[in-house]
């Protein structure tokens, strides 16, 4: 940690500080001792990035992910660095042979300067900083500049020139026949860090690199990401071996260039590493608006939930941004008196095995068949049939006796792209909600599968996310019958003046003034807060409502465990509209059309309520309507963008008219429900 006195005590601050009680008190001794006494004799790291569509990941993001974790401060030799195209596409593979040039000059000119961070797409994005003199500046930009247009105009062309084909090996993989989903097993060493040739323009070794796309077939399922860990623990077992794994998406590029060291502080500590079987950093974007409009910040799981799990035993697994020791993922079990051999990995390699035939052996262990009548997604590796592969695969090493470490600096460690239309918001939340659910109804609920082997807090902690799908049911019952029965005059609540009304009062109250403290302390804004509360709401009623309902779709064998992946692009008026923070509709799903009737009726039975009350029909009073007033209200004035999309907006993002029309109707049939 020399030579980064901005932040005293190291890296775990943030997520330790309040929860942790100081496990790792004197961190930064150890550090500083850690490295002395570890000096070159560092374990090496298997880095793997995934990727599944060139056209919701574009290939020219994927390699800037891919060059920041190549360009890690860490000693190159011990480094590899994989990728995982589970699209299939010879146009993501162009993207990483053109990186696996670039990296040759970019590495070195990274180092040089120590520049901060990495992926080049984000340090360019940034304007000239001193630290190089501005001819050096450009000549790489210009270099990176050339080779993005290259990418992005075979992206776009979707072929590659004849020319560059000839120049490797690896282009002769693709034949016409080829699609996404049909296709043989693919294996390229693109960089060989133990090839005398594998070296940067200055002579320094570069970091292994390699592309796999693991075989698919229609008839073979192939477990969307958690197949495609697996295939790159078994493909990376062949090339390098290492004992640390780390794995990030394909639009997780790094921020921190002493990440890896940070985390082996964590595994090589004397005392605690022993007990720790993955450190996982927080899901941090960098595409937020300052209001977080669709309350995607993630501020209060990270800095809040994430390190209230971290005292009680360990954070989950989050897919991103974790790392893990190989054995652990592999399915070890925890002993008192475990130890790990660091010096694990290939060292040399046998003198005659030459690098195609290791590609040859690693192709064998990334077929379809490969896993059959194994443990493969069971016991051994990421587990299988869940959305939420991570998650559930961290909850069972944690049932395993491992410990796991959330790590949270300044300086965050990883930056990614967070959904940026509602749309997309809603699938990603549906997906973990279903997922999370789907764990709690399955064998591995966490207080079921984790009882006397997690503490019972820790189990709780699981369960937040496990109950987000089924908080859909209450959540629809509180915004739809209080509003109704304001309308028909029927009281729900104890009157305003009477003591019963208490525990509402109180309630209400105390929670939203909670939410509000957390949101500010976490670093959200009042309207951030305020946005964030609406996402709430409208994330109950749909995604988790959907989540809700699919899961007990696949329990009763009516459908089966999808995986869409969140689109990393956007068009760009949609882009716009989200930079002035304008929300984003422009089709027509049925997550709107309930969005619209929920906002709706609301309305009419607001304005319906109040007309009511003040010209005295029904004999309706003020004190005994009040709470169902209050509540109607809120979500009138929580709803407002939502009348504005439907009635005031002209442009492509509002409301569609055929969404209105259908949410006009559902609040018709709402009025002939009977309520008592
Ligand atoms: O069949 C698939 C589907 C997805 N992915 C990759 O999985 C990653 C995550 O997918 P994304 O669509 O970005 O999902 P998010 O909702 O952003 O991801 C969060 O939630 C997922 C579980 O739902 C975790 O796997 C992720 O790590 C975590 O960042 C991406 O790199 C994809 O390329 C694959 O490799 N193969
Ligand atoms: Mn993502």
């Amino acid at each position: 940690r020399v030579g980064r006195p901005g932040r005293p005590g190291g890296g775990g601050g943030g997520g330790r500080g309040g929860g942790g009680g100081g496990r790792h008190g004197a961190r930064f001794t150890i550090v500083i001792w850690i490295w002395r006494r570890y000096g070159d004799r560092l374990p090496g790291v298997d880095i793997f990035v995934c990727t599944a569509d060139p056209l919701s990941e574009p290939p020219s993001l994927v390699i800037s992910t891919i060059l920041s974790v190549m360009a890690y401060n860490y000693p190159a030799e011990k480094l590899s660095v994989y990728l995982s195209d589970d699209g299939g596409s010879v146009l993501t593979f162009y993207a990483m042979w053109e990186a696996s040039l670039f990296a040759k000059h970019w590495l070195p000119f990274c180092k040089r300067y120590n520049i901060e961070p990495r992926s080049p797409a984000a340090y360019f994005s940034e304007s000239y900083q001193d630290l190089c003199t501005p001819k050096e500046w450009s000549f790489i930009k210009d270099m990176y500049d050339e080779m993005t247009e290259r990418i992005d105009t075979a992206v776009i062309s979707r072929k590659i020139p004849e020319e560059i084909r000839s120049n490797h090996k690896g282009f002769y993989e693709w034949n016409p026949e080829i699609t996404s989903k049909n296709h043989q097993p693919i294996v390229q060493v693109l960089i060989d860090g133990k090839d005398q040739k594998g070296v940067d323009s200055e002579g320094n070794v570069l970091p292994t690199l390699v592309y796999m796309a693991r075989e698919k077939r229609p008839q073979h399922h192939h477990n969307f990401k958690a197949g495609a860990m697996n295939a790159l623990i078994r493909v990376s077992s062949v090339i390098s071996n290492s004992p640390v794994i780390m794995n990030v998406d394909c639009d997780m590029y790094s921020n921190n260039n002493d990440t890896i060291r940070d985390a082996l502080c964590f595994f090589l500590d004397e005392e605690m590493g022993h007990k720790i079987g993955f450190v996982q950093y927080p899901q941090n974007y960098n595409n937020m608006t300052k209001n977080n409009l669709y309350g995607n910040s993630l501020h209060v799981i990270n800095e809040v939930e994430m390190g209230g799990m971290d005292s009680l035993g360990g954070p989950l697994y989050v897919g991103t941004g974790c790392f893990h020791r190989r054995e652990i993922l592999c399915g070890k079990r925890f002993t008192k008196d475990y130890q790990e051999d660091w010096n694990g990995g290939i060292k040399g390699r046998i003198q005659d095995t030459s690098i195609g035939e290791i590609e040859e052996k690693a192709k064998s262990l990334a077929t379809c068949t490969y896993e059959h009548d194994t443990q493969w997604g069971d016991e051994i590796g990421l587990k299988y049939g869940c959305p939420v592969e991570d998650v559930i695969t961290g909850l069972a090493i944690h049932c395993r006796g491992w410990e796991s470490v959330y790590s949270n600096p300044t300086r965050p460690a990883f930056m990614g792209l967070g959904p940026t239309t509602l749309a997309q918001t809603l699938l990603q939340h549906k997906r973990w909600s279903e997922g999370s659910f789907s764990i709690f109804l399955s064998k591995y609920c966490p207080f079921l599968f984790g009882h006397g082997k997690t503490n019972l807090r820790h189990q709780m902690g699981y369960c937040i996310y496990g109950l987000w799908a089924p908080n859909s049911l209450p959540t629809l019952y509180y915004v739809v019958i209080p509003s109704l029965a304001l309308l028909k005059g029927i009281p729900l609540f104890p009157k305003i003046t009477s003591p019963w009304i208490a525990p509402f009062i109180y309630a209400f109250c105390v929670k939203n003034m909670y939410s509000l403290y957390e949101a500010l302390s976490c670093g959200d804004t009042l309207k951030g807060w305020w946005n964030g509360q609406r996402m709430w709401l409208v994330k109950r009623i749909t995604s988790f409502l959907f989540g809700a309902i699919d899961t007990v779709r696949k329990l009763l064998g009516l459908s089966k465990m999808t995986f869409v992946v969140t689109p990393k692009v956007s068009v760009e008026d949609e882009s716009k509209r989200y930079e002035e923070e304008i929300m984003e509709f422009g089709s027509s799903t049925p997550e709107y059309v309930i969005i619209a009737t929920i906002a709706l009726l609301n309305l009419v039975c607001l304005l319906g309520g109040l007309s009511q009350i003040m010209t005295g029909a029904w004999n309706i009073h003020l004190d005994a309507f009040s709470p169902q007033l209050i509540l109607c209200g809120m979500l009138v004035i929580t709803n407002m963008p939502f009348y504005e999309a439907m009635f005031l907006r002209n442009d492509k993002g509002k409301i569609p008219f055929t969404v209105t029309l259908a949410s006009f109707g559902f609040v018709m049939l709402d009025f002939l429900v009977p309520i008592v």
